[in-house]
């Protein structure tokens, strides 16, 4: 059985989002129009035997993330849980903090995420990684090349460029060590917790030499960094192996790095999720209302439209002020020219062949109210009617 982590940080650390997190919390700011998480859940949720993710973070439990957690639970049919930090105990000290959470029905494995990453998320592809690498136990760690200069702002990583084992790593470096970075996503075993371990006890001891140490001494102690505190210990070791991705991958930190994230991931949708895209082929007017969850293609749709949501729409047109209601689907049929024909033109069809309406694109008048929940399929409409059901090949006077 598996289980993924992400660390969604807390709200002192978003500064570089402001003001855009004073609205929402950082890690659920909406990346290709879906909340940033959001693209970690997909992911994990795929995963055969993935049977939970837990969101660590300091954040307070709030409307906005339990809103998120309900939604994506139902959508992604797996259970979503929030464990809040006392205090910023650091991307290590959180997981150790709840290793009991983590390792209970007993994982052997689990994912580690940072929020603010937009990846591919090639977890499969990390545990073949993990089985055809080192000993079984071994931890991975997501890797990606970046420009010399850019590399020194992330964490730095020296590899065997026969075993892929981590040889040196250093976190944000101010010179040069490698052009291979940490993606901010790792695959660990249950005996990580040995090695936070060790480290938290060597915390405390030195806390109770430090005579000046007051009341949040636990605190100094528990707060332990992954990539300084235990990266950098376990490279050479033959437990830290690195597998590289040729794929997309961005930080998110900045409001910059949000809409090229978004960019990203929207090119990935083609392949992914063509049903979120609005389009191919598709021109919107002006005062255009699009609700959540609209699918649009090949379509002209004239302004101060509205197609409400999940409402379907392709090779249309769809007259001014016209409303498409809820799960309603309109449709008609192209009429393009043959593809393979490199002269062919399209053909202006006659409205009518042996005395039937000849399928072509769905055209609606303006003004033209279209109910909830119904088809129109290869139909004109005339303005100003208010259709009651659905329509196949007519003209609708
Ligand atoms: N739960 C929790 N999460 C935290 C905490 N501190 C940071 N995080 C979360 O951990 C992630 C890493 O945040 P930072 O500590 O700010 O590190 P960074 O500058 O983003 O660098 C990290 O990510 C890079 C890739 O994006 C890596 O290259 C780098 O090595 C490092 O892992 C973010 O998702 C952040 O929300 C904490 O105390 N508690």
């Amino acid at each position: 059985m598996l289980k993924s982590v992400i660390l969604i940080g807390g709200p002192q650390k978003g500064t570089r989002f402001r003001p855009l997190s004073f609205e929402v919390p950082k890690p659920l700011f909406p990346v290709a129009g879906v909340p940033m998480l959001q693209h970690h859940v997909e992911e994990c949720a795929k995963v055969p035997n993935m049977k939970e993710i837990l969101l660590i973070g300091f954040y307070q439990p709030n409307e906005e993330l339990t809103r998120f957690m309900c939604s994506a639970q139902q959508e992604f049919k797996i259970s979503i849980r929030y464990l809040q930090e006392y205090a910023a105990l650091g991307t290590g000290g959180g997981i150790y903090h709840f290793r009991d959470q983590i390792l209970s029905g007993g994982p052997e494995a689990f994912f580690i995420m940072n929020a603010d990453v937009c990846s591919e998320f090639p977890l499969p592809e990390m545990l073949n990684f993990q089985k055809e690498h080192g000993e079984p136990s071994s931890f991975v760690i997501l890797g990606t090349t970046a420009n010399r200069k850019q590399s020194m702002n992330y964490g730095c990583i020296v590899e065997n460029q026969q075993t892929n084992e981590v040889l040196h790593y250093v976190e944000k470096p101010s010179t040069f060590v490698s052009d291979i970075i940490n993606c901010g996503i790792y695959l660990f075993t249950p005996e990580i917790f040995q090695h936070i371990g060790a480290v938290f006890q060597k915390n405390q001891q030195d806390m109770l030499l430090d005579e000046q140490t007051n009341g949040n001494g636990w605190h100094r102690a528990e707060a332990i960094r992954l990539e300084q505190d235990i990266f950098t210990a376990l490279a050479g070791q033959g437990k830290l192996y690195v597998y590289k991705t040729p794929a997309i991958w961005s930080q998110i930190k900045s409001a910059g790095s949000a809409i090229y994230a978004s960019r990203l991931y929207l090119n990935q949708y083609h392949k992914t999720h063509p049903e979120r895209l609005l389009g191919p082929n598709v021109s919107i007017g002006t005062g255009v209302t699009i609700g959540a969850g609209v699918r649009v293609r090949e379509s002209i749709i004239l302004h101060g439209a509205t197609l409400q949501d999940h409402s379907c729409v392709l090779n249309c047109i769809v007259g001014w002020d016209s409303t498409i209601g809820k799960w309603a689907r309109v449709e008609g049929t192209p009429s393009d020219p043959n593809p393979n024909d490199p002269y062919a033109k399209i053909d202006s069809e006659t409205l009518f062949r042996d005395g039937k309406l000849t399928p072509s694109i769905t055209i609606l008048g303006c003004n033209v109210t279209i109910p909830a929940e119904v088809i129109i399929l290869n139909s004109i409409v005339l303005p100003y009617k208010d259709l009651n059901r659905s329509f196949k090949n007519q003209i609708i006077l």
